[in-house]
């Protein structure tokens, strides 16, 4: 089951000068740092009270950021679901002919197992899905 909006994850070049200015913007620092060698990324969050704001700058030029930055330029990114299962809602979610992206859910940031479905059956929008790790 989905059971809300985890957060959004917004494309930056430069993640130093995006956490100065999101921390203007939300008037709060980020809580956490994160680089995940595997994504190609360095993330930070930022939280107002139940939203999320994922920033994501590339590490290296074949991370799915640096495609996206190259093509669309900075902006959102993708929005995350968290689901109480994650494994059900991938077999759900491919039976009902949405194309998930990783057979089996993998490790993102902010200790979450995650997994993504494909933008070109999601009205052009990158979903991903997140359950916490207990
Ligand atoms: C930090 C971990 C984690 C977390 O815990 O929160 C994250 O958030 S990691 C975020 C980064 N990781 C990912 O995005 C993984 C999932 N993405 C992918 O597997 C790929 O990016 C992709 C979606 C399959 C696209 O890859 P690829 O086909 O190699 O790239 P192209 O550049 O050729 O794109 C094809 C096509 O798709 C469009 N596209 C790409 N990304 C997005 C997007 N984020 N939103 C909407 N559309 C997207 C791209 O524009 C191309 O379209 P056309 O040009 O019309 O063909
Ligand atoms: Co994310």
């Amino acid at each position: 089951m989905l059971t809300n909006v985890e957060h959004i994850g917004i494309a930056v070049r430069d993640i130093a000068a995006s956490n100065a200015l999101f921390a203007k913007l939300l008037n709060v620092q980020p809580y956490k740092s994160e680089t995940v060698e595997a994504e190609g990324v360095t993330t930070s969050f930022f939280q107002v009270n139940q939203t999320k704001i994922e920033l994501l700058e590339a590490i290296n030029p074949t991370s799915p950021i640096a495609k996206f930055l190259e093509k669309k330029g900075e902006g959102i990114h993708h929005i995350a679901f968290e689901v109480d299962d994650i494994r059900t809602e991938m077999d759900r979610l491919q039976q009902e002919g949405f194309t998930v992206l990783n057979e089996t859910p993998k490790r993102g940031a902010d200790n979450k197992l995650v997994c993504f479905l494909h933008p070109k059956g999601t009205n052009g929008v990158l979903i991903e899905l997140c359950q916490e790790i207990r």
